[in-house]
């Protein structure tokens, strides 16, 4: 199903949104239509010129997909800084974005993903500046992107990669917003979670990273298995082409081995390594082979 957005003409505006004619069927749309607001806002605090010009004033971004690539452990890791979820809560109190960061660098994360949405996960485009001071390794904003305001403000931010979700976007959207990600010499991770959203994203031209996020988002119903079921319909060639990320609901080694044996080369992790008392330790023994 393709998500609906509340309003089509507030995103690029700034303007105040039409009041409600229906509800959001579901968590995604819930939060999209939140969004929306969000970025009208983003808008009316600070000019897209305005923040354009902050971008100069930032390191270069850090190459978020050749570490993926060169990873030192199979498959890479992408740790995720994330405090809560919409279906679980808070995942820990004493949450400390700059010294969880640490920790997973010293325990062997390839990358980063940092949660900057403040409504559902608890996040915030300032943990990617945190998180920017303190570990070297390359950051993906993880938002809910739906306008290339957004994009400009996680570069301002320190972000090398930026989520681009296919459920939430159209091809047009996802193509330009994803040419603007390259353009300010970034990675794009494009998630899907359905067959028809993997069709789509296929035919979308120089997508060089696919996530498939075991979640489903409107239900948040998880299962490793979506790597396998997708994954298994590809041919070699076109499995080849691209470098794959298996996301969401991964837990132990025998998890990374079985997403690993799908074909991903990568896998992003949060909650399972969130939640340990001591996360560097948590880290080592995910990524330790047997
Ligand atoms: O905490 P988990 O189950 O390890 O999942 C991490 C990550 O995959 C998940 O946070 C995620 C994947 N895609 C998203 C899109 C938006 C928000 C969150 C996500």
């Amino acid at each position: 199903m393709q998500v609906r957005r509340q309003s089509e003409t507030a995103r690029n505006k700034g303007y105040a949104i039409a009041a409600l004619t229906d509800a959001p069927q579901n968590i995604l749309e819930k939060i999209v239509w939140q969004k929306e607001r969000e970025v009208a806002q983003m808008y009316v605090n600070a000019s897209l010129d305005a923040v354009k010009s902050q971008v100069a004033n930032v390191q270069s971004p850090k190459d978020f997909y050749g570490s993926l690539q060169n990873s030192r452990t199979k498959p890479a890791l992408i740790a995720e800084v994330k405090k809560a979820s919409p279906s679980k809560g808070v995942f820990r109190e004493d949450f400390d974005p700059q010294a969880i960061a640490r920790a997973y660098e010293i325990g062997g994360a390839s990358c980063l993903s940092v949660l900057t949405d403040s409504e559902f996960f608890q996040g915030g485009f300032e943990n990617l500046q945190l998180v920017r001071q303190v570990v070297d390794l390359p950051l993906l904003c993880k938002e809910f992107i739906i306008d290339p305001y957004q994009i400009y403000w996680g570069r301002s931010h320190g972000a090398d990669a930026v989520l681009l979700i296919a459920a939430i976007l159209t091809d047009a959207e996802l193509t330009e917003l994803q040419a603007l990600i390259h353009q300010l010499g970034m990675a794009a991770l494009v998630e899907v979670h359905t067959q028809s959203e993997l069709d789509r994203v296929l035919q979308i031209p120089d997508v060089r990273l696919i996530g498939i996020n075991n979640r489903n988002l409107e239900n948040f119903v998880v299962e490793l298995e979506q790597t396998k079921v997708l994954m298994d319909r590809l041919d070699p060639a076109t499995r080849n082409k691209y470098l794959w990320v298996s996301e969401s609901g991964i837990y132990t080694r025998q998890d990374l081995d079985f997403v690993q044996s799908c074909g991903a080369s990568a896998v992003l992790v949060g909650e399972s390594l969130i939640k340990q008392e001591n996360i560097e330790e948590a880290v080592n023994n995910l990524l330790k082979q047997s």
